[in-house]
């Protein structure tokens, strides 16, 4: 069975430097993929391949196959505004626009055309109660979004990237600038967007892959050393540098 996102022989060059080697990753389709390993090894770099977000950096090169439901996303006809509307980001520091909540909701909606006001008041309420964020702002939706607290900002910028209707969602360290009680809910929201969306998330705490991903990739120096079931990762690493890794010998 192939994946939603597939990934053959895929290298990634920062002007001489290789980031990426030989990436070979079948990632399914709604279910939660985590990318681990330490710093510098790649994660985040392949994470920006998948909606071609490294396309910003000057002097980058790929190579390779890297296939959304069997369409290469590098092909030289592909709509990039299109590629990264079905594919979301949320990054490490929330990144509200500075508007009211209201208007960061609707930004992405507008731009693709949606002008009806009542669409995109039924965009706003259904993407807030999705990112568990309703009941907390229904009262000042058009309130600053700069007022809300970092794990608020979080769960907004999630509605963001819901209210484009995405089918892949890519998360780069989400919860690492939140404190626990936000990152707890951050990850319960994860388990439940799992069920519609196919999520890639990086992070750094291998706690966290356990609990929120059901499948799991580990990176070492630009390569993919071992992928599988989280749980089988975890406990039962057929690679040594991956035990050494998951059990805290370096990184
Ligand atoms: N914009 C860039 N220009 C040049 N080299 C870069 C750039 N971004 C990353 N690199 C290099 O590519 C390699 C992989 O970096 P990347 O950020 O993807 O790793 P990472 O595993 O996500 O690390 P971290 O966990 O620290 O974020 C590193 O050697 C890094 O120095």
């Amino acid at each position: 069975m192939s994946g939603k996102i597939e990934v053959r022989d895929f290298n990634l060059y920062y002007g001489e430097h290789q980031a990426l080697k030989q990436i070979r990753l079948s990632i399914p389709e709604r279910d939660v993929t985590a990318l681990i390993g330490p710093s510098g090894c790649g994660k985040s770099t392949f994470l920006r391949s998948i909606n071609r977000m490294n396309d910003l950096i000057p002097n980058v090169r790929v190579e390779g196959a890297l296939e959304i439901d069997g369409v290469d996303v590098y092909a030289p006809e592909r709509d990039v505004v299109e590629l990264r509307k079905r594919v979301g980001m949320v990054f490490q520091q929330p990144n509200p626009f500075p508007m009211s909540i209201y208007d960061n909701i609707v930004y992405g909606p507008k731009i693709h055309g949606i002008k009806d006001k009542k669409k995109l008041d039924e965009i706003v309420e259904r993407t807030l109660r999705q990112a568990n964020l309703w009941d907390e702002v229904k009262d000042r939706l058009h309130a600053s979004a700069m007022g809300l607290s970092g794990g608020q900002q979080q769960r907004l910028v999630l509605a963001r990237v819901l209210a484009v209707e995405p089918e892949i969602i890519l998360m780069d360290e989400p919860a690492s600038a939140l404190d626990p009680i936000s990152t707890e809910r951050l990850e319960e929201l994860i388990q439940q967007l799992k069920r519609e969306y196919t999520i890639v998330i990086v992070t750094h705490n291998m706690q966290q892959a356990a609990r929120v991903s059901t499948y799991t990739a580990f990176f070492l120096n630009g390569e993919v050393v071992e992928t599988g079931l989280t749980e089988n990762i975890f406990t039962n690493p057929q690679d040594k540098r991956t035990e050494d890794y998951i059990t805290g010998r370096f990184g």
